[in-house]
């Protein structure tokens, strides 16, 4: 799916466009390499992440389950630039439906590799899990430094945006919602 020679085409004529030469020698194959870099960066455009949660097993534990400093590098929507981080993902299974800890990660790397915005990034891991596990509650984390606000525009790096999105048993239970967050936000 992923047009890799128009992508070349692209970056030879953003290197054109700033005053380069693409034909001089460390930059002969570069349109090549961002062409590949792209289709592994953006590899997520070319699944439906959530299909990592289709395989369940089943065991009784209806309590919550929470994986921390899941490492995530994705793309920023507006720049193109990546914004890198950590995501926790915290659930409750109902009726021991229980998914494979490592297909949590690769939900958050199928919707991480896409050009992106934190939010919604945020939100489709959160709704993928309550559609696919149909569990208690879910609560997800997103902590990212966004290199468009540290190596350009504002520059302020260092500062890190926090989103998190929280659905079912979390939403109405404050104290498992506070249980889940100080787990979360612990060191
Ligand atoms: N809400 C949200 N904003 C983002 C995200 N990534 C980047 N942005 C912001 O998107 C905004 C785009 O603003 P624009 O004014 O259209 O673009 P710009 O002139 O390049 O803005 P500056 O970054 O302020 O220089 C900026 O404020 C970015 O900080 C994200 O994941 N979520
Ligand atoms: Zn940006």
């Amino acid at each position: 799916m992923f047009d890799l020679h128009k992508i070349e085409q692209a970056v030879k004529m953003i290197l054109e466009a700033i005053g380069e030469d693409p034909q001089r020698e460390g930059l002969l194959e570069t349109p090549a390499r961002v062409a590949k870099m792209y289709q592994e960066i953006f590899m997520g455009l070319e699944e439906d992440p959530s299909e990592h949660l289709s395989k369940t097993f089943s065991e009784e534990h209806e309590e919550m389950v929470l994986v921390k400093d899941i490492p995530l590098f994705s793309m920023c929507e507006h720049h193109l630039i990546p914004f890198i981080g950590k995501a926790h993902v915290c659930y409750i299974p109902r009726n021991g439906n229980v998914t494979g800890l490592s297909k949590l990660a690769r939900l958050v790397n199928g919707y991480a590799r896409r050009p992106q915005l934190q939010e919604r990034l945020t939100k489709q891991i959160a709704d993928a899990i309550m559609t696919k596990l149909n569990p208690y509650g879910v609560v997800v984390v997103v902590e990212a430094e966004h290199l468009c606000m540290s190596m350009r525009g504002v520059r302020v790096p260092g500062a890190h945006t926090v989103t998190s999105a929280v659905r079912g048993l979390f939403k109405k239970n404050d104290a498992s919602r506070a249980e889940a967050m100080s787990l979360i936000l612990k060191s």
